[in-house]
């Protein structure tokens, strides 16, 4: 029997994010070959009619798995009933700005999305938070849906697989082996430059990447500077911030999480647990496994003296955005 349709809700349809991904959604590729979805897209009321115009050009795929969709710029129409939510509206940032320059211009979107989030969209509902800054964006958006008593906090996320990614393309080049051969990395903290992606314990084929590699200056100097500033080189590059990119990690975030990473480790922003020292309800970026629609955070990592610094100062940076908004919060 054919499955029910998931509800899908994507914010900023019409930007270029959305343009890269309702498509690959639509196709099967977040939720799986034989899941039915339905598009619920949100976006300002000035872009309703190019959403209109992605609308047609998605009837005009004629997925099977396409079992409906809504277009709407209210966002308590938009994540009615929604078991999956991308935020993925808000305004990007152009060359010479950093992430948390957005926050005072993006942040109130996510109060008034978490509060539609909180009382409309399904208890068990995934959201993603791709918007920048998107840490602490989710944080404003759990930390106002989960005073309605619906919705828990661990189903807020953020979005660090797209710097994971970059990460693992990083070392595949430089380890000379196969993407697809590299398990066990880790991007700690916030999205931004201050991020620590963390390979030392990445294997390939059973080696320890960190001492194939075997050159800290490279990882210092190269590495972690090269991952932490990608966004702003392809904005630099492109005159646009990152899009197909983007999409491609939203959709590796939430079919994992939904799926199932068999084991593998896969980096998600979520809400601390306390675990490596982190503050309660901070989204940072952790290790996990995840199994059943759950993640898990992988324990009994040591952290050594780089990391434990590394680790703090992209903390510190979540730590002063979160003051930032706290008016916000009531
Ligand atoms: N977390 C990540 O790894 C990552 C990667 C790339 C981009 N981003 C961020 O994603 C966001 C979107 O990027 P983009 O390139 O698609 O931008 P874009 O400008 O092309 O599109 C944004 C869309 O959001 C819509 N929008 C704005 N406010 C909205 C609101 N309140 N409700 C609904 N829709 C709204 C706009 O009308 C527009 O259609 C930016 O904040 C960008 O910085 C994050
Ligand atoms: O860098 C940006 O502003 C966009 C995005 O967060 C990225 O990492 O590409």
């Amino acid at each position: 029997m054919a499955k029910a349709p998931v509800r899908v809700a994507i914010t900023g349809a019409a930007g270029q994010i959305g343009y890269s991904l309702l498509f690959r959604i639509a196709s099967g590729e977040m939720l799986g070959k034989d899941q039915p979805v339905i598009l619920q897209l949100l976006d300002l009321p000035q872009a309703q009619k190019a959403v209109k115009g992605v609308m047609m050009e998605l009837e005009d795929c004629a997925f099977p798995l396409l079992a409906g969709m809504v277009a709407t710029d209210d966002p308590n129409v938009a994540f009615k009933d929604a078991q999956v939510c991308l935020l993925v509206g808000a305004r990007p940032r152009g060359p010479g700005m950093e992430r948390k320059d957005l926050l005072t211009e993006n942040a109130k979107i996510f109060t008034v999305q978490g509060a539609a989030i909180g009382q409309y969209a399904d208890p068990d509902v995934k959201v993603l938070v791709v918007g920048n800054p998107c840490n602490t964006n989710a944080y404003i958006a759990k930390e106002i849906a989960i005073k309605f008593g619906r919705v828990q906090a661990k189903n807020f996320t953020g979005m660090l697989r797209l710097d994971h990614n970059r990460a693992l393309s990083q070392l595949a080049s430089k380890s000379s082996r196969d993407v697809s051969s590299l398990k066990k990395l880790v991007v700690w903290g916030n999205h931004s430059p201050t991020m620590y992606a963390d390979y030392r314990e990445v294997t390939s084929n059973g080696d320890n990447v960190k001492n194939l590699i075997n050159d800290e200056a490279w990882n210092r100097d190269v590495f972690l500077p090269t991952v932490g500033k990608r966004g702003a080189a392809i904005i630099e590059a492109r005159g646009l911030s990152s899009a197909a990119s983007a999409a491609n990690a939203a959709i590796d975030h939430i079919r994992d999480w939904a799926l199932g990473s068999n084991g593998e480790w896969v980096t998600m922003g979520i809400p601390s647990d306390g675990s490596y020292g982190i503050p309660e309800g901070i989204i940072y970026g952790f290790p996990v496994t995840t199994e059943n629609g759950e993640y898990k955070i992988v324990q009994g990592l040591e952290i050594d003296e780089f990391s434990r610094e590394r680790m703090t100062h992209t903390l510190n940076e979540l730590l002063e955005e979160r003051d930032g908004v706290k008016d916000l919060l009531g």
